[in-house]
Formats: structure tokens, C-alpha cells, sequence
């Protein structure tokens, strides 16, 4: 069975592995230097784990997800010898990667929490040198867990970022604004947040069996000069759209300025 290794059993690792373990299409070991998380990626998954990634071969993959500001320290005695590298770190590109680990053979993946639960989205870039059989590698890992949308140019890593790699984190912030009204309202902290969820999982499944626009679904609610007009025209008044749009510009732009101030460190240091 073929080796794969994660450097990093943090959270994105364990949305990984939990998924993948159900395939049992891998030799899975988590490095990782906390005894906790070690201790508990054995029990709840039955993976292998350690403390150093031994010498690699070839045919073996090395999965890196420790955070990017510690991925230089935690590869500084990774001997990849030309194994299949996939990294999920947020900007670092492949140039700095490859400069690291020595290895020119480097897929890229943006992943999202939701991955935990087999409902993730992954941005995957891979070179135009690698081969189909690495890329496909990439599609069974991350197909596990979710839905993969393949990247032509590296630099799109950064749009994927923005939209559907930190997106979870902008829809639990509109469910947290729409609890925290709820309980403007008079509701009960847990009545609010029921509310809330609810009103998210009957719009989204409702979103997904019609396959209407977006823009129709709102309107089907908006009543000319009724309440939920009163709600959007507020809305709109606020800029919320617009506001969004600067969210996912600023995410966007933090990640290329994280890609290149961490591809400068890791040349000059
Ligand atoms: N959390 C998210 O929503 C997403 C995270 N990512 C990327 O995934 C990567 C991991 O993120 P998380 O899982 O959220 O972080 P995390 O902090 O939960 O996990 C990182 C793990 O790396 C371990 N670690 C740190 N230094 C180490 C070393 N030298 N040797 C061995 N293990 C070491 C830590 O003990 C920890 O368990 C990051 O690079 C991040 O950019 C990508 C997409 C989404
Ligand atoms: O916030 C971050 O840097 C990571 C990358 C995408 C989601 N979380």
C-alpha cells in the first residue's frame, strides 16, 4: 500500500484523514511534535504517527500541514528523495516549497474546514511537469473529503483563498450576526442559534433542489414594500454586497502579500 505521510496533525490534517481512512488506499502516518495530538490521531483514526518524517521514497507522498510561518523549521531535515510533496499551507508557492524540500515534484491544494465532514471545497494547482499519475493522487485525497477544482495558473490559489478557503469562516460570521439579532429579538441564546442554523440549512437546501439563482430565491421572499423588502433595502443602505466583496479582496490580498513576504524570509534565510 502506498505510504503517505502529513507533516502537521492539526485540524486540516485530521478533516483529511477522517476522511481518507474510510478509503484504506493508504499507509498513513501523522508527524507531528505534540504528544496530544499524536496520542489522539491514533485512537480516533488508527493512523501510525511520529515525531520525525523518516527518509522518503520515491513512490511515497509527503502531505505538509503544519501552519506556513513553521513549515521551513518543521522540513529542515526532510530528506524528500523525489516523493510526491502536496502542500495545503496558505502562500507558500511551489518555488519556495521546492527550494525547502529540494523537490521539484509539488502539488498545491486550498482546502476548507468543512472537509470534516466530506463537504470540503479544494483548489488543487499542479505543474505542468508533473505527471497524470500524481495529480491523481491529489484527486483521491482530497475527493475523499469534498469537492476539487482543479487550477490552471498557481496564481488562482490566491482567488480560491478568498472565496471558498476562508469562506466557511464568512458564513458562520452572517449565522453568528443573524443569532446575535435573534437575540436583540428577546430569543434565548440557544433558541437563536437553532434559529439561525435552521434558516441557513432550509435556505441552502432550498438554494440546491430548485438550482435557481440566487438573486430569484431572494426575491421569491421580497414582497414589494413588505418586511423582507424593509430588511434588503437596509441592507443595501449598508453596502453589505459591497462589503463582502472588500472581505474577499482583502483575503486575497493578504494571501499574495503572505506569498510573498514568506517566499523573501525563506530566500534570505
Ligand atoms: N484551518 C483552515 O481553515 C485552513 C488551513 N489551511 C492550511 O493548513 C495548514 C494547517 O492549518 P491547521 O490545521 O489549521 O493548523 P493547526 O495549528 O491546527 O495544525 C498544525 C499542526 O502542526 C504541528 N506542528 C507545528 N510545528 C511542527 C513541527 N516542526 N513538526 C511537526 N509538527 C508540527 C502542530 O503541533 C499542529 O498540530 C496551514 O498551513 C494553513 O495555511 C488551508 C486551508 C484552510
Ligand atoms: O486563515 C488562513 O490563513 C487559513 C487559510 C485559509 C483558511 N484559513
Amino acid at each position: 500500500m502506498q505510504k503517505l505521510y502529513f507533516l502537521g496533525g492539526g485540524n486540516m490534517c485530521q478533516a483529511i484523514v477522517s476522511g481518507l481512512v474510510k478509503q484504506a488506499s493508504f499507509d498513513i502516518t501523522v508527524i507531528d511534535n505534540n504528544a496530544d495530538k499524536r496520542a489522539h490521531l491514533e485512537q480516533a483514526y488508527g493512523v501510525h504517527t511520529g515525531t520525525v518524517v523518516p527518509d522518503l521514497q520515491a513512490d511515497d507522498v509527503l502531505l505538509l500541514a503544519v501552519k506556513p510561518q513553521d513549515m521551513a523549521a518543521a522540513t529542515a531535515h526532510v530528506k524528500s528523495n523525489g516523493a510526491l510533496i502536496l502542500s495545503i499551507a496558505a502562500g507558500l508557492d511551489i518555488a519556495t516549497l521546492s527550494a525547502m524540500l529540494n523537490n521539484p515534484r509539488i502539488i498545491r491544494i486550498m482546502p476548507n474546514t468543512p472537509a470534516q465532514i466530506g463537504m470540503g471545497v479544494a483548489g488543487v494547482f499542479a505543474p505542468a511537469s508533473l505527471q497524470a499519475a500524481d495529480k491523481h493522487i491529489a484527486e483521491q485525497i482530497m475527493s475523499a473529503v469534498g469537492q476539487v477544482y482543479w487550477l490552471a495558473e498557481e496564481n488562482r490559489l490566491h482567488a480560491i483563498t478568498g472565496i471558498s478557503g476562508s469562506g466557511p469562516a464568512y458564513v458562520f460570521y452572517l449565522m453568528d450576526a443573524l443569532a446575535q439579532a435573534a437575540q436583540a429579538q428577546g430569543f434565548d441564546a440557544a433558541t437563536a442559534r437553532e434559529l439561525s442554523l435552521a434558516t441557513f440549512k432550509g435556505a441552502v437546501a432550498l438554494a440546491e433542489q430548485s438550482g435557481l439563482p440566487f438573486a430569484q430565491l431572494q426575491k421569491n421572499v421580497t414582497s414589494k414594500g413588505g418586511t423582507t423588502f424593509a430588511a434588503i433595502t437596509a441592507f443595501e443602505a449598508a453596502h453589505i454586497a459591497a462589503d463582502i466583496q472588500a472581505g474577499v479582496d482583502a483575503c486575497v490580498a493578504r494571501s499574495e502579500e503572505m506569498q510573498s513576504q514568506l517566499a523573501k524570509a525563506n530566500h534570505d534565510g
